[in-house]
């Protein structure tokens, strides 16, 4: 497995209130990392310090082997940036933002207009390319935003919560864009306090909270270890959860019940087998739950991330 971004007991201090508090991860090369956590986690200000742009207190960030400290020019030049709040010229075309953002990387010639027309077509906007950045929607803006980070052609691209406020035409496209870098084998830090938007594009993640780092991993795993397997059960007959010993807490959900239990298969069998036997229940539905982050936050932290 290659790593290509190592941060090490990172630390970051506003004031008295410590906003990166001893935080570790790494990222695989050639994944999509969702940094998942509540507003005031932390994730902005740990991709900040990545690219250089903001100082650390404390430990140490290594980005394609580089120190992202003494040799941030050269790992800059390998990472695309796309920050929370959008940095365009309003009053410029689409077009001339891709110039001035060009001229930033050193891009010019017939190399910086055949990559503005790549990242125009990526972003969905050749047809807009020469209209004023202050006609765009924001999904729109956006868009000519991540434009404006690929030029470079980065190896790292990095987006910090690229759908807040945006359409769903718009989040769609970010979506489809962002599965398409990765499987050409860009690397992705995604940052979001949406939980579902990790689970659809994310392969390992890391939940950060108050600034500390409180779990990490791939999806699948994160669910085995923390969320709680339950089956879900629609019946039109009384149901009696406690006559079946493995399930562990059971409560009332939609049109039926939602049962908890760490050996679901076997649950949904014994129910399916038992209303065989003597045709008790009347089954409409029975399934396993599908894990979220939601659970797994849940079970981490005793609160929801949606609060
Ligand atoms: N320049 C700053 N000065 C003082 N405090 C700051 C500064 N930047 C961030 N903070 C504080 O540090 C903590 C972490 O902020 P950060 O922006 O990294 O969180 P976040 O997870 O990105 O959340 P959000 O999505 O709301 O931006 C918050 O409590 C925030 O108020």
């Amino acid at each position: 497995m290659e790593t290509v971004v190592d941060i090490h007991q990172l630390k970051k201090q506003f004031g008295s209130k410590a906003a990166l508090d001893d935080v570790t991860f790494s990222i695989r090369k050639g994944s999509c990392f969702g940094l998942l956590g509540p507003n005031g986690a932390g994730k902005s200000t740990a991709m900040k310090i990545l690219t250089g742009i903001l100082p650390a207190d404390g430990g140490s960030v290594r980005v394609f082997g580089l120190d992202a400290v003494r040799q941030r020019q050269a790992v800059q030049r390998q990472v695309g940036y796309v920050p929370q709040e959008i940095t365009l010229y309003d009053k410029l075309s689409a077009t001339d933002n891709l110039k001035f953002f060009g001229g930033l990387y050193g891009i010019k010639g017939g190399l910086l207009k055949t990559r503005m027309d790549e990242v125009l077509r990526e972003t969905g906007l050749l047809d807009r390319a020469n209209d004023p950045v202050k006609t765009f929607s924001g999904g729109m803006k956006r868009r000519i935003n991540i434009a404006c980070a690929l030029l470079h052609q980065p190896k790292l691209l990095i987006l910090d919560e690229p759908t807040v406020g945006i359409d769903p035409q718009s989040r769609n496209h970010i979506f489809d864009m962002i599965r398409h870098l990765r499987d050409s084998g860009v690397t992705i830090i995604y940052s979001t306090h949406y939980m579902e938007e990790v689970e659809a594009l994310c392969d390992d993640i890391a939940i950060i909270d108050r600034g500390k780092v409180i779990a990490q991993g791939h999806l699948q795993d994160l669910f085995d270890h923390f969320a709680q397997k339950a089956v879900y059960l629609e019946t039109d007959r009384p149901f009696h959860p406690e006559s079946f010993a493995s399930i562990k807490k059971s409560y009332t959900r939609d049109r039926g019940w939602v049962l908890e239990t760490d050996q679901p298969l076997s649950v949904m069998r014994s129910i399916l087998d038992r209303n065989e036997a003597d045709q008790s229940l009347k089954i409409n539905a029975i399934e396993m739950v599908k894990p979220s982050l939601e659970d797994v936050f849940l079970s981490l932290t005793g609160t929801s991330l949606r609060d």
